[in-house]
């Protein structure tokens, strides 16, 4: 490993190895616990700095290991007074272990960035999720666990002990990760909880220390069919849903947790029309009444599961005969009340939904946005590390466009598919989808998510999307890599777009800040500086002061 060290030693800001503060009780194991207490402050693999950064700095697809920074952060501009509060990022961010080095975006160690806002100042935190998978790692120098397009346990051999031996290990879940690499929520209960698609990666953190805290052990084990989940549960004070995709009888449990309690309880069950397994369930949607539950035909490979092999898109297969569905469920008794079959789609992420209502003032259709990729999965294959570090000055991001989807409630077999603005106006990249949470399940306006100025191999902007108008307004940096956009609501606001949006941005000259936005005009109004390069990163939340 070679030590990269250069924007922290010009850092501008204070820099410090705090001791934790409280250390609780964490039942990852002793080894590996052991094995955190080294101290490590920024490095990049020299297999990684080859094939980094097309002659740049930038630092999104390099290993940051922090595994304990905090600091003071420079702030440029002016910060909102109103702005208290932590925002806490979460996403991939070591991608290398040892002489090890992971292949695609989605198989990194879950990295914690903490930027805390108080009256016009920052501060700022930086730490690996010390989950089994990242600490097991650290401690052999390479990959134990099933990561995304990684199967390190696999026993190539045929006869039927490896046979087996694989078998069990994805059985048990126990070859599975538990690298909490996707979201981060702030529970109604205040506990703070990362995850990715196993359940045995939902692990609890400490937002000020970011310490880890431990697994969130769910009280009611709901037996194979309850082994993977979203990796975007839907929170409220009250209440956490979620959906888990169920390999033994190919369908979607639809869950709920109520805020401060541990169980997880079943509201309903809807089974897959079409394929041998269910399609991908990174996220889901609802609307005030329902769930809605899409099943798309990039659909698990159990053969890869089980076999501990890759399928050809790491985890799933592309199965177009197999239909694309939509399913609408209560939300509260369980019962089904649509599913009809839809065009061909491949969606990672859901915007919002809300109910239609008829001339009788009764739902009559179901609208639900999401990030559309042209039925085409292979946005997948354009997040192989590689080609994300090698192309960036080449046009190779698939289209994608608000796709909308219409769900009637008349008993209709069929749902309807539109774009809803035109795609040029976010240059024909979209994903990494936030809205205002006020809205969630209602009809709303404003979208904001990450698009695409052109050419580019990877979302490249932050665009503002006025569903009513069709217009947008963009945020654009050269050579810079933003992250989701995410909307904070300015206390008392009334209007749907009054308040920030912040992102965590890597810039080209290696640098790292925070961007803040204001939300109406979508103009800079922040920028709140690291000392040292970011990662990217997926998704964050909000813990209000
Ligand atoms: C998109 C994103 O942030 C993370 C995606 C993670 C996925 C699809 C994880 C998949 C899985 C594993 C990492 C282990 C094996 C099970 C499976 C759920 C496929
Ligand atoms: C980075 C990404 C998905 C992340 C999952 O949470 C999708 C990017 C899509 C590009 O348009
Ligand atoms: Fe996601």
């Amino acid at each position: 490993m070679a030590s990269h060290l250069p924007t922290l030693c010009a850092a501008p800001c204070a820099f410090l190895l705090s001791p934790p503060r409280s250390r609780q009780t964490n039942p990852l194991s002793a080894t590996a616990r052991r094995n955190a207490a080294r101290a490590v402050t920024a490095t990049t693999s020299s297999a990684e700095e080859a094939t980094t950064d097309c002659g740049t700095k930038l630092s999104a697809w390099t290993s940051v290991r922090q595994e304990r920074w905090e600091g003071e952060l420079a702030v440029e501009g002016h910060l909102p007074d109103w702005l208290n509060g932590t925002y806490l990022r979460n996403g991939p961010g070591v991608w290398d272990v040892g002489d090890h080095a992971f292949h695609h975006l989605f198989d990194g160690y879950a990295t914690l960035v903490r930027v805390s806002f108080r009256q016009g100042h920052a501060t700022g935190a930086h730490r690996q999720i010390e989950s089994d998978a990242y600490m097991s790692a650290t401690a052999t120098g390479r990959p134990v666990l099933r990561e995304f397009s990684q199967c390190p346990s696999n026993k190539p051999g045929t006869n039927l002990l490896d046979r087996v031996s694989n078998a069990v290990g994805v059985l048990t879940g126990a070859a599975l990760t538990d690298n909490p690499n996707s979201a981060v929520l702030r529970l109604g209960d205040g506990r703070v909880l990362c995850l990715t698609e196993t359940t045995k990666s939902s692990i609890l953190i400490d937002p000020d220390t970011l310490d880890t805290l431990g697994k969130l052990r769910y009280a009611h084990v709901l037996g194979l069919g309850g082994m993977i989940q979203s990796g975007h549960p839907i929170v409220t004070e009250s209440e956490l849903l979620t959906v888990l995709p169920d390999l033994a009888r190919p369908g979607y449990q639809v869950v709920r947790m109520e805020a401060g309690s541990d169980e997880r309880k079943v509201i309903g069950r809807v089974d897959c029309r079409g394929g041998p397994t269910p399609g991908w369930m990174h996220s889901f949607a609802v609307t005030e009444k329902y769930v809605v539950v899409p099943e798309m035909p990039l659909r698990y490979s159990a053969s890869s599961l089980i076999k501990s092999e890759l399928a050809p898109y790491y985890a799933f297969d592309w199965l177009p005969a197999s239909g694309s569905y939509m399913h609408v469920m209560c939300r509260f008794t369980g019962k089904a009340v649509a599913s009809v079959e839809v065009p061909p789609f491949m969606a990672i992420h859901y915007i919002n939904a809300y109910e239609e209502e008829g001339e009788d003032g009764r739902a009559a259709a179901v609208v639900v946005d999401c990030c559309e990729h042209y039925g085409d999965p292979s946005i997948i294959e354009t997040l192989v590390l590689h080609r994300l570090r090698s192309l960036r000055d080449k046009d190779v991001l698939p289209n994608a466009r608000v796709g909308r989807f219409r769900i009637p409630l008349d008993g209709s077999q069929f749902g309807e598919l539109e774009t809803a603005l035109d795609p040029e106006e976010h240059g024909r990249g979209m994903d990494m989808c936030s809205i205002n949470p006020t809205y969630l399940g209602k009809r709303y306006r404003y979208a904001y998510a990450c698009g695409a100025r052109r050419p580019c191999n990877f979302p490249n902007t932050l665009t503002k999307i006025d569903l009513v108008e069709k217009t947008v307004k963009n945020w654009h940096e050269n050579g810079a890599v933003p992250c989701e956009p995410f909307f904070v609501a300015r206390p008392g606001a009334k209007d749907e777009d009054d308040g920030v949006v912040i992102s965590i941005v890597s810039a080209v000259d290696g640098g790292g800040y925070a961007l803040v936005l204001d939300a109406t005009t979508f103009q800079e109004i922040a920028r709140v500086r690291f000392p040292y390069g970011l990662p990217y990163g997926f998704h964050g939340c909000w813990i209000p002061a």
